[in-house]
């Protein structure tokens, strides 16, 4: 899967910084509401910058090492928290209405399957992923594949006038599959990279930390890609996340990326098109341990810090209202010559 990736044309910057300085306020008054501002502007690529048809991906998938105790829950509820989805139950629903989003839930790969659900989108790349602790998580081939499918399905928003996709998650044991490719990806020891997910005890947590220390030593040969990373260790969703990204990127739209698992997903897609980072606005921060480590890798400082640590996307849904302000206000807030204002 080859994307065509480009980035941000930063010529018209200077013009962009002026609009945003001569606004009523003072310089820089309007904080990190003034860089989203200048960053949409530059990927829309114009002076009337807007948000349409902002949708959430939810993309649910099952991993292989959740046999192993690594969180508070079982792979039976990544399928019981999808029909939550699909109910109108969870969180994510919640905070998609309250921002008037659309909601759309994708089957990436989920051990027990659901029948009978019009509105679940079929992208299986299997039952679940291996365990990684034994083998590879998933072929190199069905990672591709897993890229392919998230682009995919971002592209098919996009041709429905979709230009702000925020990628959210769903899969008992991802934090461990996106612990163990942090591990790999930024060469950093478990200790500073595998936190408690769900909220797992003291006992658990190091039970966490040595499977993944002892996973990464028995792919030691196969880590050395971004893609050898994802098939050792990643996940199903995290293989269609990191391929919604990269086509958000593509087609220079806003990907909006929420918390520990959608980032790892960003710091893959940047690790493969180091372009694909001017499109990726950082929503917020979550608690789980390795985040911050995450954002500062990628230079990002996000846009809300709520102590949240839950993930369905929920923290990019909560950025989206940050996002049409600061659209607002550099459409429409009138400059010092306008107001007549006189500093
Ligand atoms: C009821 C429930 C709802 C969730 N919604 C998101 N997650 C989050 O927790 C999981 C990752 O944590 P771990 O690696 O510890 O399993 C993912 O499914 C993530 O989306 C949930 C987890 C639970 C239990
Ligand atoms: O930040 C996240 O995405 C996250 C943290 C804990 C559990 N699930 C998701």
């Amino acid at each position: 899967m080859n994307f065509d990736i480009h980035r941000v044309n930063r010529e018209t910057q200077k013009d962009i910084q002026n609009i945003i300085n001569n606004k009523t306020k003072p310089p820089g008054a309007l904080g990190q509401l003034e860089q989203l501002a200048l960053q949409v502007a530059l990927i829309q690529s114009s002076i009337h910058i807007e948000v349409t048809k902002p949708t959430a991906l939810v993309f649910a998938s099952d991993h292989g090492i959740a046999e192993r105790g690594v969180s508070i829950a079982s792979s039976d509820v990544t399928t019981q928290m999808v029909s939550n989805f699909l109910a109108g139950g969870a969180a994510i629903n919640c905070f998609c209405e309250s921002v008037d989003m659309e909601l759309k839930v994708i089957d990436a790969g989920m051990k027990k399957k659901l029948v009978n659900e019009p509105n679940l989108i079929n992208q299986s790349l299997g039952q679940g992923t291996s365990d990684f602790s034994l083998t590879q998580a998933m072929s190199v081939a069905t990672a591709e594949k897993g890229i392919g499918l998230g682009a995919s399905q971002v592209q098919a928003l996009i041709n429905q006038g979709c230009n702000t996709v925020a990628l959210g998650e769903m899969g008992i044991g991802n934090t461990s599959a996106a612990a163990a490719m942090m591990c790999a990806l930024l060469k950093l020891p478990v200790e500073q990279c595998v936190g408690r997910g769900t909220g797992i005890d003291d006992q658990q947590l190091q039970t966490k930390r040595q499977l993944i220390a002892n996973s990464l030593e028995l792919h030691k040969g196969s880590i050395e890609t971004p893609l050898g990373i994802l098939a050792a260790v990643g996940g199903f969703e995290i293989a269609q996340m990191t391929g919604g990204i990269l086509q958000g990127a593509q087609e220079k739209i806003i990907v909006l990326i929420d918390g520990f698992i959608a980032s790892i997903a960003a710091l893959l897609a940047v690790r493969m098109y180091p372009e694909a980072r001017d499109y990726l606005v950082f929503c917020h921060q979550s608690d789980e341990l390795g985040h911050e480590s995450v954002l500062a890798e990628l230079d990002a400082t996000p846009l809300l810090n709520l102590g949240m640590r839950l993930g369905e996307g929920t923290g990019a849904a909560l950025a989206l209202p940050l996002v049409r302000a600061s659209c607002k206000f550099f459409n429409d807030m009138a400059s010092f010559a306008e107001a007549g204002v006189t500093v």
